[in-house]
């Protein structure tokens, strides 16, 4: 392969590290709930999280494009020509592209599937991919700090050194009903020939003489049978803590010798774990709009919270570096904007800086009382601040609503683990 580059979201990487310290390697037979584990433990500690069968898959899928045979030595030279990127963000779904054009789609069709043991136990084809995998976690355990990474030889080849190595099981009956259930097979014999595919492909994978399927001597195992994915992840959650690679808060702190000040200390949050919390916590998203005179402001908000119903105030926080603060400080009124699912560009828009936010595509105008209101959205709320306060690094405004507005019914715009996204009814 001639390059592998890592696809980032902009809060993917240069950002400050995540909770996690290190490398968790995850092994395990095929749909043990590798993935879900790896993505779940990423997610809530702020790593980077990598699925290493699938850059095996997006071979496996060069090699059927081309029209060669997965056992064949023409295979190696492809893998050598090949240039695979990969997302390593939890919060993104997941990315791949070979040559420029995007597979993940494709990557568990039932051919890939088939083909992909013959074309991962080509000795050239895993040195290749070794490589990558290796500056992968090598870059981000860098930049980011920690890496969750999941496989058949992570443990044992790729990662030796991790700090926690699991090798995640379930019964072949379990693991068959899952992957049924996640390729929508509901029939007796398909769910029979989807237990006979994997239990092919895991023998396979055992078997293959580089780098075959196994569990690390000094790797945990952990039997998912009757777990939930929830229970898995608080079990690796807690294994990673054992080993102190979770840095729930910040270091002691230490005295000008750099030495570990024994006086009495006080626990602090790091911003790392704060902000992971926060990723985990889904918030409605609103655009505050106002004018002090000197012409409309606006800004993309996810702290907008109801705070008392007799009198109808309502509070919000804005950095004390926005732009925006000067006009919100001085404003005799602001306009809270309710956005809905379809409206994420204009929350986009408020967000970003250096730009005319109120210029097209943008399509406002002024409400009767003069205040700027976006066109388009659902509802909208007029409220003239009341108190404002300093709070570390945001002024908060508490304002009373004076005017309520539903203009339609809306799925409402949320944001969460770094996505936008929407509700769903649960119960
Ligand atoms: N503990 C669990 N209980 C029930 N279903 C699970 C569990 N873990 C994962 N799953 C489901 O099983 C399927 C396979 O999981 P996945 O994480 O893709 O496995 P793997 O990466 O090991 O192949 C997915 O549909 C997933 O949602
Ligand atoms: N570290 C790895 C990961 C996957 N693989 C190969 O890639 C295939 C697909 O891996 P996967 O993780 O996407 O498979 P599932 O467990 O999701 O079914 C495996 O069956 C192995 O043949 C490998 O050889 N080594």
């Amino acid at each position: 392969m001639t390059s592998s580059q890592i696809v980032s979201a902009a809060h993917s990487e240069g950002e400050s590290r995540g909770a996690l310290r290190g490398v968790v390697a995850i092994d395990g037979p095929a749909a043990a709930g590798k993935s879900t584990t790896a993505r779940g433990l990423a997610l809530l500690s702020g790593a980077a999280y990598l699925d290493t069968g699938a850059i095996y898959r997006a071979v496996a899928w060069a090699v059927l494009r081309d029209g060669l045979s997965p056992e064949g030595g023409q295979v190696a030279d492809l893998a050598g020509r090949l240039d695979i990127d990969i997302s390593v963000d939890p919060s993104l779904g997941q990315q791949v592209t070979v040559d420029g054009e995007r597979v993940e789609a494709q990557l568990r069709s039932r051919q890939v599937s088939e083909a992909v043991p013959s074309v991962a136990s080509h000795p050239i084809v895993r040195e290749a991919v070794h490589q990558i995998q290796r500056n992968v976690i090598a870059r981000l355990v860098a930049s980011r700090g920690g890496i969750v990474v999941e496989g058949r030889d992570i443990g044992t080849v790729v990662a030796p050194e991790a700090g926690l190595k699991v090798f995640l099981t379930a019964s072949d009956d379990e693991r068959a009903l899952r992957r049924s259930r996640q390729e929508g097979v509901t029939t007796w014999n398909g769910i029979m020939a989807v237990r006979q595919a994997l239990l092919r492909r895991d023998t396979r994978d055992r078997n293959r003489a580089v780098s075959p399927l196994a569990k690390a001597p000094d790797a945990v195992e952990v039997d998912t049978t009757s777990m939930t994915p929830a229970e898995v992840v608080d079990r690796l959650v807690s294994l990673a803590d054992e080993r102190g690679m979770l840095r729930l808060a910040a270091h002691p702190p230490v005295g000008p010798d750099g030495t570990p000040d024994d006086g009495p200390q006080e626990t602090i949050t790091s911003p790392a774990t704060f902000r992971s919390l926060f990723r985990g916590h889904a918030a409605g998203v609103v655009v505050i709009t106002a004018d002090a005179g000197s012409g409309p402001v606006g800004f993309t908000a996810t702290s907008l919270s109801s705070v008392s119903l007799h009198p109808p105030l309502v509070a919000f926080a804005l950095s004390t570096s926005a732009s925006s603060w000067e006009t919100v400080s001085a404003a005799t009124s602001v306009v809270v904007n309710f956005l809905s699912a379809d409206q994420h560009e204009i929350a986009r828009r408020f967000a970003t800086s250096h730009v005319d936010r109120f210029a097209a595509p943008t399509s406002w105008s002024r409400l009767p009382s003069g205040e700027p209101v976006l066109d388009g959205v659902p509802a909208y709320l007029r409220a003239v601040p009341e108190s404002r306060f300093e709070a570390g690094d945001h002024h908060l405004v508490v304002a009373r609503a004076v005017e309520a507005r539903i203009r339609r019914l809306h799925l409402p715009l949320i944001y969460h683990a770094g996505s936008y996204t929407t509700a769903t009814t649960v119960l």
